[in-house]
């Protein structure tokens, strides 16, 4: 049977990365789609942005919502010092079994937990079944309509502290415009704009910070 354009994007790692060497992943992931298939990967301009926010955030605790091939997750894994936790959500059985074996190829499974299923079956679970007490970053990526609701749901679930870094990919395209309403007027976040563009593409788009306030 036929690869789906994931398992391409896998092949081509697989084949052309350095096993256990992130930075090589990503790289080849890049080369791949913007040279032969588009891919909805946080991508290497809005990447060096995740990155600094990442090392400025300095998480022991993070999530993830979406995980899609696992670029973002290999990106934010290889900043993480030993020791942190770092849980990645996947709604999608096929996206999480190539999420699972590009991490694991990239050395940082160590660090990684993918868990499969709807963010709001999953987060409402992150204290009890998982540990968790409050989250230091959040990396938001996944369906545009859920940004808000799952925002709520952690507020609601306890898991933000004063500091929490929520940071939304995709604020211009395909645009979360109701994330980017709430968060800013709701009084409970500082939020900052980062403007960039689309994944491989020259369209404009943005990643918006909204730290917590406590
Ligand atoms: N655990 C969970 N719970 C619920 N739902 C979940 C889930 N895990 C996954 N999902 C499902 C959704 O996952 C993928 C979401 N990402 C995008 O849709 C996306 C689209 C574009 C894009 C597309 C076309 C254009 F023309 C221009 C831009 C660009 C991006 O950077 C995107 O991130
Ligand atoms: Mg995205």
């Amino acid at each position: 049977m036929n690869q789906t354009k994931e398992q391409r994007v896998l092949q081509y790692v697989l084949d052309n990365a350095m096993r256990g060497d992130p930075q090589s992943v990503i790289d080849n992931i890049d080369r791949y789609c913007h040279e032969k298939e588009w891919a909805m990967n946080v991508g290497d301009q809005k990447g060096l942005i995740l990155d600094n926010i990442v090392k400025e955030t300095n998480p022991s605790v993070c999530l993830e919502l979406g995980t899609y091939c696992g670029y973002s997750a290999v990106r934010i894994a290889r900043l993480l010092k030993p020791g942190t936790r770092f849980f990645t959500v996947e709604f999608n059985p096929e996206f999480a079994a190539v999420a699972k074996q590009m991490i694991e190829f990239a050395g940082v499974d160590d660090k990684v937990q993918i868990l499969e299923g709807n963010t709001q079956d999953i987060i409402p679970q992150l204290k009890k079944k998982y540990e968790v007490d409050t989250l230091d970053f959040v990396f938001v990526d996944h369906w545009k309509d859920k940004y808000t609701p799952d925002t709520k749901l952690l507020e609601k679930c306890n898991l933000l502290r004063k500091g929490s870094v929520i940071l939304a990919d995709n604020v211009i395209v395909p645009g979360a415009p109701d994330f980017l309403e709430y968060v800013r007027t709701c009084g409970l976040y500082d939020c900052t704009n980062y403007p960039s563009f689309l994944e491989y593409m020259n369209e404009k788009d943005a990643l918006e910070k909204a730290v917590f306030r406590g």
